[in-house]
């Protein structure tokens, strides 16, 4: 059931066997207007192929939420060039944007589970965002997906009901549900304790790696640098090293 789960991605997608996930070239920010206009991010360069994990360590304010929200066609892109899939962000229209977001799973420390839907609905509904499926296909994968990540069990349960590790398990199957093939997770384990922390990564290792998505994560939580493939750290809104741990 796994490996069907994780071999028929729901969506069409858009990128060659060798393009890039992800490619952003000369990439600045600004923040503020006129005398206040301050430079957040500088010259940001980076690269990012199916299946490699990369995480972003920095200092708080480096830039390093600022720069996941721009990959993550969630804020416009000023300066430079940034292109997900091939697709270029900067200056694309609205609805160009919306359908670089459906192609994209997000994972943030505040999980953003919707409260008033079960685990199951709260997966569901990233589903429904994409054409093609059945109501009852949309069930099936959202209840595989939740198996996937150990939460069979709890499928009708509400997030209050679930714990700190549950609840970031149930927003990894909602942002993998849909086969991305870009991740984008910011501290998925801030609020975790050590084990779960742990436990959250690894799923996420396993299921990136067997769906053949690049994950990009932000993360203060040294603990779990040994998935990376590589670790960028941003200083000052530049990003300074590249590291194979
Ligand atoms: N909407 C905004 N308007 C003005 N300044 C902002 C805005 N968002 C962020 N900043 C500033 O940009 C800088 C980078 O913020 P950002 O949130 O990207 O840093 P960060 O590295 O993610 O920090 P943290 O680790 O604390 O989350 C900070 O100086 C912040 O104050």
């Amino acid at each position: 059931m796994l490996t069907s789960l994780l071999t028929q991605p729901s969506t069409p997608t858009l990128i060659s066997a060798t393009e890039p996930v992800l490619q952003v070239e000369g990439l600045n920010h600004y923040f503020g207007e006129g005398s206040l206009r301050k430079q957040i991010l500088f010259d940001i360069n980076l690269t990012l192929h199916s299946g490699e994990i990369v995480l972003m360590t920095g200092p708080s304010g480096s830039g390093k939420s600022t720069l996941l929200t721009l990959v993550g066609a969630l804020r416009s892109v000023q300066e430079g060039s940034l292109r997900v899939m091939g697709q270029e962000l900067r200056g694309a229209k609205q609805a160009t944007l919306v359908q670089v977001r459906k192609q994209i799973g997000y994972i943030f420390q505040a999980h953003n589970l919707l409260k008033c839907l079960t685990a199951v609905q709260n997966v569901q509904m990233s589903l429904e965002l994409h054409n093609g499926l059945s109501p009852q296909q949309i069930r099936q994968r959202a209840e595989e997906m939740l198996a996937a990540v150990g939460l069979a069990d709890r499928t009708h349960y509400y997030p209050e009901k679930l714990s700190g590790g549950q609840k970031q398990r149930v927003a990894i199957a909602r942002a993998l549900v849909s086969h991305p093939k870009l991740v984008l997770a910011d501290e998925p384990t801030a609020a975790l304790d050590s084990k779960s922390g742990r436990e959250v990564v690894t799923l996420m290792e396993r299921l990136a790696r067997e769906q053949g998505c690049a994950i990009l994560m932000v993360t203060h939580d040294n603990r779990i640098l040994d998935i990376a493939d590589r670790v960028l750290h941003l200083e000052d809104g530049r990003l300074e090293s590249h590291s194979i741990p």
